[in-house]
């Protein structure tokens, strides 16, 4: 090298081992020895050998610093450019458009040759070269005319020109054409221009003559009989594809691959399923051995024709031969390897739409669809009561409270335009007193007179171990009562769901009331709605005061005074065969001072027991229900011997002195 080329590349060398370079620099400076190197090659310079071993080297420095994918010491121009190269790639989601139509498809040559060798039936040119269609471009004048013209010449008419290949390819057309320019499936219905087209198409997409069908009308059936028509026998090439796809058709897997034509049912063509792309291209490399390379998506293509073959395998097959009504593909919206997806629901679909509450339970009103179909179902199954009829009458005195009732919930149901405004119904009444006095009884009884839906839950229904569904089941039961206005929502055993809010409480219970209040006479109600809640209590004393001051109309519902005593034991007893005077039942009424009605109830059951206690115990077995003595005033005084009041005198106290304070009765 001249001593200037030589002072350059010690500088560059320098430069490129002190690590300053950036990766541009080092590349550059490399690329510099390298024209250095040819430079000086030739000038003759450097000795051939010498030259060749540096400028090898040289290179591969290059080369190394243009493809390294280390950010500090290469440029990473590999992938730089697969990117770019990839930004112009097209793929298979770009629409593919074909230069293919039913016109410029005659104006090919091997068209052109096999409609003039109509007549002869000894062969058909066929010739691979004759299929190459430019694809994107135009294809030269259309040559429609021309073949009417030739046919016309030849003096054969169309329908005729191609006795029975013309039958067998329509099908093969429609498919064909129709996959591949929609628009021209409606003009295939001509069955010379389908031929013609069909052969092209698929030379197009193959390379090769499309492969013939088979015409069982005109020859044997046999499987792998290979028919001696003139078109049979286009080519020993194609002859051989023919044949192995027709042999093929004995082989179950194979069938599926087999199609049929589906527009007259005189005719059957057979042909490989997918001929126009994996097939195709199978064929082409089976006609050119050299040509050995598969494109990733051509082996896409095999292997999932190979795995769907297996699959038909296992399947039912179809029968050779059959026709079935096929679609032209035009309407077809997924690709051939798509999911299939039946039309008709599953079977456990179906179940499991019939198992499923939300198609069962529609929600009847869209203030319900929030909630969830589970526990809306809940609430109306488990929660609205269908009792026995409870009669105003059942209910042993308690007059006053009966009457305030009526008051609240029966008239203001049936005439809701008279109570209005001051004198519309409290939103809430509690009913306290000691057990066994009727509450619950009353409660019934709202639930048959009212004409309301009445809702009767227990506290426990409406917690849950899951946080947060106890609040929601609250504001489920809200909904629902207010689409099924006028509603009575009785909660017997108040105090448990709305007892005092303590600091120890679990957070879970302090939402649910905190919900309840809320729902009862909050921001969520309007004065409009006409639900009632009837909250039922022996223990008044634990209700929070928050839900105290919301069950506006308290009512002491109090041991039964002797008249309501003495109601209930003539009521029960007029049930039974029984022999009680009248200062006999006064002596009873005046003997339960202090008991409640439920002890009134067991007094007598105690009693009615009696004429059986004094039959003898061998009797037992045989005496009939009207032998059995009627209840006498001794079966009471022997009742009274065991059953006692079970309400104490200071719990007595407790229940006057939070009537006094906190109850709404005289
Ligand atoms: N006033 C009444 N008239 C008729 N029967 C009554 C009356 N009070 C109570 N009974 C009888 O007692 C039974 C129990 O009454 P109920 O269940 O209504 O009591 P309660 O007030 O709800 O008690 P608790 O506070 O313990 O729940 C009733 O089934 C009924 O037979
Ligand atoms: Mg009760």
């Amino acid at each position: 090298m001249s001593s200037a080329h030589l002072d350059e590349w010690q500088r560059r060398s320098f430069d490129i081992l002190s690590g300053t370079y950036t990766p541009e620099q080092t590349a550059d400076a490399y690329r510099a020895h390298v024209l250095s190197i040819q430079y000086a090659w030739a000038n003759a310079e450097l000795s051939p050998a010498g030259a060749a071993s540096l400028f090898r080297t040289y290179t591969e420095r290059y080369a190394a610093v243009l493809d390294s994918d280390d950010q500090h010491t290469g440029l990473n121009n590999y992938a730089d450019s697969a990117l770019h190269l990839a930004r112009n790639q097209r793929n298979h989601s770009d629409k593919w458009e074909s230069s293919l139509t039913v016109e410029n498809v005659f104006s090919l040559p091997c068209v052109q040759r096999m409609m003039q060798s109509r007549g002869d039936h000894s062969s058909v040119p066929v010739d691979p070269a004759d299929a190459d269609i430019i694809v994107g471009g135009e294809v030269s004048q259309s040559c429609g005319k021309g073949l009417i013209k030739s046919s016309a010449a030849s003096g054969c008419k169309p329908e005729h020109s191609f006795p029975r290949p013309v039958h067998h390819i329509s099908a093969v057309v429609e498919r064909t054409v129709g996959n591949l320019a929609s628009g021209a499936a409606e003009r295939t219905r001509n069955k010379d221009t389908s031929l013609s087209s069909t052969i092209n198409a698929s030379r197009a997409l193959t390379g090769v003559t499309p492969v013939l069908a088979h015409n069982p009308r005109n020859s044997p059936t046999k499987p792998g009989y290979f028919p001696h028509s003139s078109f049979a026998s286009t080519s020993v090439s194609s002859a051989n594809n023919y044949h192995s796809v027709f042999s093929s058709s004995t082989n179950p897997s194979k069938r599926k691959n087999i199609y049929s034509s589906g527009t007259e049912s005189n005719r059957t063509s057979f042909l490989p399923q997918g001929s126009h792309e994996g097939r195709g291209s199978a064929q082409r490399r089976e006609e050119f051995p050299g040509t050995n390379f598969k494109t990733a998506r051509e082996q896409l293509i095999v292997d999932q024709q190979k795995k769907h073959s297996h699959q038909i395998q296992r399947g039912p097959s179809t029968p050779v031969g059959t026709i079935t009504k096929k679609s032209l593909g035009a309407n077809r919206s997924r690709g051939a390897f798509s999911k299939f997806v039946s039309p008709m629901p599953r079977q456990e679909e179906e179940s499991s739409t019939k198992d499923d509450p939300m198609h069962n339970t529609q929600p009847l009103d869209e203030r319900l669809t929030n909630f969830e179909p589970k526990i809306i179902e809940l609430i109306m199954s488990e929660i609205m009561d269908h009792g026995p009829p409870v009669a105003w009458e059942d209910i042993a005195g308690l007059e006053f409270a009966k009457a305030t009732i009526k008051e609240i919930v029966v008239w203001p149901m049936l005439r809701p335009d008279i109570f209005t405004g001051l004198r519309g119904p409290p939103k809430g009444i509690l009913l306290f007193g000691p057990p066994g006095t009727g509450k619950t009884l009353i409660g019934k009884c709202i639930a048959c007179q009212s004409g309301a839906t009445f809702f009767s839950i227990s506290a426990s229904s409406l917690t849950s171990k899951w946080v947060g569904e106890g609040e929601k089941m609250v504001r489920a039961l809200f909904a629902i009562a207010r689409c099924h206005q006028p509603a009575v929502i009785f909660i017997d055993e108040i105090d448990s769901l709305l007892s005092q809010r303590t600091d120890g409480e679990h957070d879970s219970s302090r939402r649910i009331k905190t919900e309840f209040l809320v729902q009862l006479d909050g921001a969520a109600t309007s004065s409009e709605d006409r639900i009632l809640v009837v909250g039922a209590t022996n223990r008044p004393q634990e209700i929070d005061e928050a839900a105290r001051r919301r069950l506006a109309k308290r009512l002491y519902i109090p041991l039964p005074e002797a008249a309501a005593r003495q109601q209930i034991v003539t009521s029960l007893m007029s049930r039974e065969k029984s022999q009680l005077g009248s200062d006999e039942l006064e002596k009873v009424v005046s003997g339960t001072e202090g008991f409640s009605g439920a002890d009134m109830t067991q007094l007598c059951r105690e009693a009615a027991l009696g004429p059986i206690r004094s039959i003898q115990l061998s009797d037992i077995a045989t005496i009939t229900p009207e032998q059995v003595r009627p209840i006498l005033y001794c079966d009471f005084q022997e009742a009274l011997k065991t059953v006692r009041p079970s309400v104490s005198n200071k719990d007595l106290e407790l229940y006057e002195d939070w009537n006094k304070t906190f109850g709404c009765g005289r």
